[in-house]
C-alpha cells in the first residue's frame, strides 16, 4: 500500500512539474471595465502558446499579468510552481521581446546580448563565448561588433531575441515582436522563432493578432475576444473545429449562411434560407438546436468550388447559382465574391487556387457554387 501511495505522490509531482504556467481564474478590472475576464489555462513546459485576438481583446493585459508587471484583480498565476506575485521582479526568470525594441542604441549587438548576463552577475570570463553562441543561434555571428543603427530591422529583432534568451530563462514572453517588419521578413522570422524555440525547448507565450503567425508558430492557440478565452486548442483544431462563430470568423475566410432550423438528425442539421435548404454538421454536439431556431452555417472560402456549369459540380451535396460581384487577383489564387439570389442575395467568398488552369470569371458572369454538407459547421445563435 505504502509503495502504491508513494508512486501516486511521485506521479502527482511529475504532472505538476510538467506545467510551466498555470493561469487560474484570472480577471483584470480597470475601473469597472473587464479587460481580462476569468481566464484559466495550463501551459506545459517547452510548449509554444500564442494568444490571438483582435485589438482590445485583452491579449497584452493577460501577458503583462503573466510577466508580473501588474497584479490581477482576482485569480492567481503560477510559474513553475511559484506564484508570480510572490517572486520579486529581479528573481523572475522571464525573457521578453516586444514590438517596440528596447535595444540600447549606444551599445553594439554583442554588448546588448551581454547585458542581461552582466546584470545577473554571470562569470565575466564566460560571457563572450555565450554571447557568440546566442548570436549564432539567431544567425548573426560575425555581426556582434555592429552598433544597433548599423543593423536592419530584422537583424535588430534577432539581437532582441538573443538578448531575451541568453540567460536561459524559464519562460519567454513575446508581445507582437514581428508586427513592425514587412511581410516577407515577418514570415521568415516566424519560422526562425519556431526553429529557435524548438532548439532550446523554452516555454514561450506569444501575443499577436496575426492568425497566420499563430497557426505557423504555435503548439497551442488561445483565441481571445472581449477579455474572454474563446478557445484553447492546437492550430489545426482551432482552424477545423472552431468552438464558436467568433473563432470561425476570426480565423480564415468564412461565409455564414443564416437560416431557420428545419430538421435535426443526430449531429446533422438542415437550415432553410430564402427557400434553399442548406445542410451541415453541428459544431457543438452538446448544444442541439430545435426546429424553428435560427442558426448559422459556416463554410470556408476554400471549401467551395466554383464553375461555369452545374454539371461539373454534380458530385457535391449543395449547388447554387450565383453572379460574380468581384474577382480579386492575389497571385496564387483568385478570390471571388459571388451574389446568390437563392440565399437572399448573400455574398459568398470563394477561393480559386488554380486561376491559370481555367477561365477567370468577370464580374457579372453567371457561375455555380458547390460544397459538401460535411464542410458546413452549424452554430447556434
Ligand atoms: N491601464 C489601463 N486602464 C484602463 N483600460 C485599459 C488599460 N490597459 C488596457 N485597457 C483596456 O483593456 C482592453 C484590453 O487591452 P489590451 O491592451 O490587453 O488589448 P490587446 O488585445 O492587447 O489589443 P492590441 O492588439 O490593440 O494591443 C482595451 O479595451 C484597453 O483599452
Amino acid at each position: 500500500m505504502r509503495h502504491v501511495g508513494g508512486e501516486a505522490v511521485a506521479a502527482g509531482t511529475a504532472a505538476e512539474a510538467a506545467v510551466a504556467v498555470s493561469v487560474q481564474n484570472v480577471s483584470m478590472n480597470y475601473d469597472g471595465f473587464l479587460a481580462v475576464d476569468d481566464a484559466s489555462f495550463d501551459l506545459p513546459k517547452g510548449k509554444f502558446l500564442t494568444i490571438l485576438g483582435p485589438s482590445g481583446s485583452g491579449k497584452t493585459t493577460l501577458l503583462r499579468l503573466i510577466a508580473g508587471f501588474q497584479r490581477p484583480t482576482s485569480g492567481e498565476i503560477v510559474i513553475n510552481g511559484e506564484k508570480v506575485s510572490a517572486v520579486p521582479p529581479h528573481r523572475r526568470s522571464i525573457g521578453m521581446v516586444f514590438q517596440r525594441l528596447a535595444l540600447f542604441p549606444h551599445m553594439t549587438a554583442a554588448e546588448n546580448v551581454a547585458f542581461p548576463l552582466k546584470m545577473r552577475r554571470h562569470d565575466a570570463r564566460g560571457i563572450p563565448e555565450k554571447v557568440e553562441r546566442y548570436l549564432e543561434l539567431v544567425k548573426l555571428h560575425g555581426l556582434g561588433a555592429r552598433r544597433v543603427h548599423e543593423l536592419s530591422g530584422g537583424q535588430q529583432q534577432r539581437v532582441a531575441i538573443a538578448r531575451a534568451l541568453v540567460f536561459e530563462p524559464d519562460l519567454l514572453l513575446l508581445d507582437e515582436p514581428l508586427a513592425a517588419l514587412d511581410r516577407k521578413l515577418r514570415e521568415e522570422m516566424q519560422l526562425e522563432f519556431r526553429r529557435i524555440q524548438r532548439e532550446l525547448g523554452v516555454t514561450t507565450i506569444n501575443v499577436t493578432h496575426d492568425q497566420r503567425e499563430a497557426l505557423v508558430v504555435s503548439d497551442e492557440i488561445i483565441v481571445m475576444e472581449g477579455g474572454r478565452i474563446q478557445q484553447k486548442a492546437r492550430p489545426a483544431e482551432t482552424y477545423r473545429q472552431p468552438s464558436n462563430a467568433f473563432v470561425a470568423n476570426f480565423i480564415g475566410v468564412t461565409n455564414f449562411i443564416r437560416g431557420k432550423v428545419r430538421l435535426v438528425a443526430g449531429h446533422e442539421v438542415m437550415l432553410e434560407q430564402g427557400g434553399l435548404a442548406v445542410s451541415g454538421v453541428l459544431a457543438d454536439q452538446r448544444r442541439q438546436p430545435k426546429a424553428g431556431d435560427t442558426a448559422s452555417g459556416a463554410i470556408r472560402a476554400e471549401q467551395i468550388r466554383l464553375s461555369a456549369d452545374s454539371k461539373s459540380l454534380s458530385e457535391l451535396d449543395t449547388v447554387v447559382e450565383a453572379i460574380v460581384a468581384d474577382a480579386i487577383f492575389e497571385g496564387e489564387r483568385v478570390v471571388y465574391e459571388a451574389r446568390v439570389a437563392a440565399l437572399g442575395d448573400a455574398v459568398i467568398r470563394v477561393f480559386d487556387h488554380d486561376p491559370a488552369g481555367h477561365t477567370e470569371f468577370e464580374p457579372g458572369a453567371t457561375v455555380h457554387l458547390g460544397w459538401n454538407r460535411r464542410d458546413v459547421l452549424v452554430f447556434n445563435d
